[in-house]
């Protein structure tokens, strides 16, 4: 398995406890939805998967390891196996599509390299493949700031997977987004998990979209997993659990 988390709770204070209870078990290539109401925990709980939010309690094995315990020096080699792709990414501007993906690379780029900007073929080519994994080859030496919402996720989306994470992790990755847009971002996700085996857990708002691309589901409510299932549709009973 390549991650079991359990128990986890997280709390705001010592009182609020925002998430309770929440287990699972993740494996390579699957493509999570997570969804729920406005405030049920779905940011909360893709920021925990990423370590960006103190656990109060909780098991967060990867690949059988506890991690949870390591301390942030420890940790951070774990970290680099997942990426969090914000609701609104923050791309460089000024930079072409291209140079936003590879700087993805920035902690295994030799020193000199980074002084000189210089780039290694086999990088140029590897942020290539991947924007063309994601349908941008063409816009590859476009600015950003000229790209449209969706083209910037999709940017986004490639400077995580050359960064070598095996977990994409997204939250709300299409709000903001037209429907056709939309679908496209969908879609790339969903090929990135069937051809590269890379897993993805991303939060969206409704349940068509996560009928239609996702191989799991996950219904949160009140910061508590209330429905997990896997390649099948949500029956009404599960739907009204999630958004009662
Ligand atoms: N730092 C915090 N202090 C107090 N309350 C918090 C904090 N972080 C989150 N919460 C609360 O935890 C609950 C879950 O928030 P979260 O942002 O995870 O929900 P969400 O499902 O992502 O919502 P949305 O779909 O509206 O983005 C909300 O009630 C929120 O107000």
């Amino acid at each position: 398995m390549l991650i079991t988390v359990r128990n986890l709770v997280y709390k705001v204070d010592k009182d609020t406890e925002i998430l309770s209870g929440i287990q699972f078990d993740v494996g390579r290539g699957e493509f999570i939805a997570v969804i729920g109401g406005s405030g049920s925990g779905k940011t909360t709980l893709l920021r925990c998967i990423t370590l960006q939010e103190k656990w109060a309690a909780g098991h967060f094995f990867y690949e059988g390891k506890d991690i949870v315990a390591l301390n942030a020096w420890q940790k951070l080699k774990y970290k680099k196996k997942w990426a969090y792709v914000e609701e609104k990414p923050t791309l460089n501007p000024n930079k072409s599509a291209l140079k936003n993906v590879l700087s993805g690379r920035f902690y295994d780029t030799p020193w000199w390299r980074k002084l000189t900007g210089k780039v290694a073929l086999d990088e140029h080519v590897m942020a290539m493949d991947y924007l063309e994994k994601v349908g941008l080859m063409d816009l590859s030496l476009q600015k950003t700031n000229l790209l449209s919402g969706g083209e910037t996720q999709r940017v986004a989306i490639a400077k995580a997977l050359v960064q070598g994470a095996e977990i994409v992790v997204a939250d709300e990755p299409i709000s903001g987004l037209d429907p056709e847009n939309a679908q496209k971002v969908m879609m790339d996700l969903k090929q990135l998990c069937e051809k590269t085996n890379v897993t993805v857990i991303c939060s969206l708002h409704g349940v068509e979209l996560a009928e239609k691309y996702a191989t799991r589901i996950w219904g949160i409510n009140n910061g508590k997993l209330v429905v997990d299932v896997k390649g099948r549709r949500l029956t009404q009973a599960e739907k009204n659990s999630i958004y009662d």
